[in-house]
């Protein structure tokens, strides 16, 4: 069974990345850097990039200049399956699943592992079977650490929306990923179900010692999980630092309110 949770996830390096689409400039010389085990989150207001950024690190778009890194192993120009298999799984903004059971999902999750073959699989030849078992247990503990356990069982379709988008998060943690893009995992959530979603991400990144990138307008949940902020404005990085530091940063409550804009709450 694959563990890559034992080591510490390899650094994530994006170095100056340059999008365009016909005459946009959706990321120009985009830099940053995700330390190991850490969460670094992508803010900024709307059409700055950030889903544009997420779709070049997990290989949906290629960009026109600069290079993603993940341990000294170049990305870039890579399948999405290819840097699936190497450790980077995301999930999506508004694709919430709704097929199939909990595990159903889950199973589907981690097929991209299953070592055994199609022929031994049809045929339940005993390795394959013990694989599906151990694959079946992981999926289970998975659903534990995202708090869907009492759901395993449950059709997704039953499911509160914020569990729903839980499962997202668990099928990608099902890849075994060292490194977990996570896109506006609270969008349209209600406070409670926010509130639960950062308690797992957080746990998350505490038991499994995973690196998070965390795209999310929710600035509280920002504030509250991120180590390290890289802000984008019109595809431009326009400051990086703590939480804390970027929330005081001129250019950040220029990009946010406006011109001449002194609001603290900004970020
Ligand atoms: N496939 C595409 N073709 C043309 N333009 C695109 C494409 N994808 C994104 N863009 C443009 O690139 C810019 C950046 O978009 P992107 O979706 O990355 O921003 P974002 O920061 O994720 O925004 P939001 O917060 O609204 O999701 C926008 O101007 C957008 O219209």
């Amino acid at each position: 069974m694959t563990d890559r949770t034992t080591t510490a996830p390899p650094v994530l390096d994006v170095r100056d990345v340059t999008v365009r689409f016909a005459g946009l400039t959706a990321l120009d010389g985009v830099s940053f850097t995700v330390a190991p085990g850490s969460v670094h989150a992508l803010i900024g207001p709307n059409g700055a990039g950030k889903s544009t950024c997420f779709n070049v690190l997990s290989g949906l778009c290629r960009p026109a200049a600069g290079t993603v890194t993940l341990g000294g192993t170049e990305l870039t120009r890579l399948a999405p399956h290819r840097i699936a298999a190497l450790g980077v799984a995301r999930t999506f903004q508004n694709i919430v699943t709704t097929h199939g059971t909990v595990a159903d999902n889950l199973m589907l999750g981690r097929h991209a592992l299953s070592r055994a073959g199609f022929a031994a699989s049809a045929l339940r030849l005993p390795s394959a079977v013990r694989e599906q078992r151990e694959h079946l247990a992981r999926a289970r503990e998975i659903a534990g650490l995202t708090g869907l356990a009492h759901h395993f069982d449950t059709p997704v379709a039953l499911l509160s929306y914020g569990d729903r988008k839980r499962v997202e998060l668990a099928r990608a943690l099902c890849l075994e990923p060292r490194v977990l893009l996570l896109d506006e995992p609270v969008a349209g959530m209600n406070a409670a179900e926010r509130a639960r979603t950062a308690e797992v991400v957080g746990e998350l990144r505490a038991g499994l010692g995973l690196s998070v990138v965390l795209v999310e307008h929710d600035m509280g949940l920002v504030m509250r999980l991120a180590d390290d902020v890289t802000v984008l404005d019109f595809g431009r990085p326009i400051a990086h630092g703590t939480p804390d530091e970027v929330r005081r940063d001129p250019e950040v409550l220029r990009a946010y309110l406006g011109t001449d804009a002194t609001g603290e709450d900004a970020a």
